[in-house]
């Protein structure tokens, strides 16, 4: 038995959601470009879910479905209350109260395909509320209640800062949680594929894969990238900066990837977004400073910058908390490991590899008292 490191290239399930091919992405075969300018993230997660585009009777219907979940059990708001405020990453803060929006599901345990989509939509509706109420209740706010007329984009907006937003918010915010619903069998997605295969239930599936996402190397590289800017300032200090990153074999965060070489087709549109934003806000040095950094690593590494780079000015024209970048990604994600997870469910088997053994050879037990 041999090891692949990092199980790259490792084809370890079916699946018929999401593709890479080519460096190309589609959802169920609609191709990402296409699906970044004119969907809503309302009819990607239906797509997701269902394997084809709604109808607008459909799309109501799960509009409906979804602004009705949104509210949090009090005993999850109340929680907030009890966590460790300053020290608390809000994504830790997102993986414990979806673990405990779970001992509140009469359903969390019913394994049946009608339950587990019932789920499904509540667990979609209530994450971006988790994020929105903690945002506000670290800060001594209340959490605000969603707007049931809202969009799924316009009402976390609005959920995060008790204002509707403006229009030009929305299109970005909607866009971005298109671009970053699903990515075949990323690191995230295989977490909550593994935990399910158990025949696990969806809440702990969703906490496992949040639990995956966290991380600087997967989704945690967004709010990496919002430091490394600050951390570089200006437009003058990235050409050394970053040359000397390269020259110690520092990771720059926000490119490269596992699965694509010419490039990551999400990225482009979140930079025309960057560009579009950093100007309206007056802040167009974090967009030029992106592209300078991008012209530098794609020059001297051949290294794209990926999904997580741009969303990082992105979010921040958008005036969220550089921590609550990564819980975004989940808010979009979710939709994906639900699929993934309803999908490993109708037709499930265990995963379970093998590793290929490196430690010593077989021992003799000594006694404790024996031993030197
Ligand atoms: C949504 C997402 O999860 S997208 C990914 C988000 N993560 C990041 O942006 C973090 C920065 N990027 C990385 O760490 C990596 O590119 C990963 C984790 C995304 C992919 O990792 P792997 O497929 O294991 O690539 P690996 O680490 O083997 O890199 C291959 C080579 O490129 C280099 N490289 C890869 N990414 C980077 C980077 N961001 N900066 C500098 N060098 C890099 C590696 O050092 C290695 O060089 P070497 O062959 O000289 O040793
Ligand atoms: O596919 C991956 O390895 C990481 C990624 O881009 C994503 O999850 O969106």
């Amino acid at each position: 038995m041999t090891a692949t490191r990092g199980l790259e290239g490792v084809v370890a399930t079916t699946s018929a959601i999401s593709s890479i091919i080519d460096d190309t992405l589609t959802y169920v075969g609609y191709n990402i470009d296409d699906l970044a300018e004119n969907a809503s993230f309302e009819e990607v997660i239906y797509l997701l879910w269902h394997g084809k585009l709604p109808t607008q009777s459909q799309l109501d219907e799960l509009k409906a479905q979804l602004a009705e979940n949104m509210n949090l059990p009090q005993e999850v708001l109340a929680h907030f209350k009890t966590y460790p405020i300053d020290q608390v990453h809000p994504m830790a803060a997102l993986r414990s109260a979806v673990s405990l929006l779970g001992l509140y599901d009469e359903e969390a345990d019913v394994m049946e395909e009608g339950a587990n989509y019932r789920k499904a939509i509540r667990l979609q509706a209530k994450m971006p509320a988790i994020v929105a109420a903690f945002a506000r209740v670290r800060k001594g706010l209340e959490p605000i209640a969603p707007k049931k007329e809202l969009s799924f984009a316009a009402n976390f907006l609005y959920m995060l800062n008790g204002e509707v937003p403006e229009d030009v918010a929305v299109e970005a915010m909607n866009k971005a949680l298109v671009l970053h619903a699903d990515h075949e069998l990323n690191a995230s997605t295989f977490t909550a594929r593994v935990c399910v295969a158990t025949l696990s239930d969806v809440y702990s599936g969703i906490t496992a894969a949040i639990g995956a996402l966290k991380g600087p190397l997967h989704g945690g590289a967004n709010e990496a990238v919002m430091k490394m800017l600050k951390e570089i300032g200006t437009l003058d200090n990235v050409e050394p900066a970053i040359r000397e990153k390269l020259a110690n074999k520092d990771k720059i965060m926000g490119f490269g990837h596992r699965v694509y070489r010419k490039g990551d087709p999400r990225a482009k549109h979140l930079r025309e977004m960057s560009k579009r934003l950093t100007e309206l806000t007056g802040e167009p040095h974090w967009y030029e400073m992106s592209t300078k950094i991008e012209g530098i690593v794609t020059g001297e590494k051949d290294l794209p910058p990926n999904v997580d780079f741009y969303s990082a000015s992105v979010y921040h024209s958008l005036g969220i908390d550089h921590d609550l970048f990564t819980p975004i990604f989940a808010v979009s994600r979710v939709s994906g490991w639900l699929a993934h997870i309803l999908e490993q469910y109708s037709n499930n088997r265990l995963i379970r590899p093998r590793a290929d053994y490196t430690g010593p050879g077989m021992q003799a037990y000594i006694p404790v008292e024996q031993r030197g």
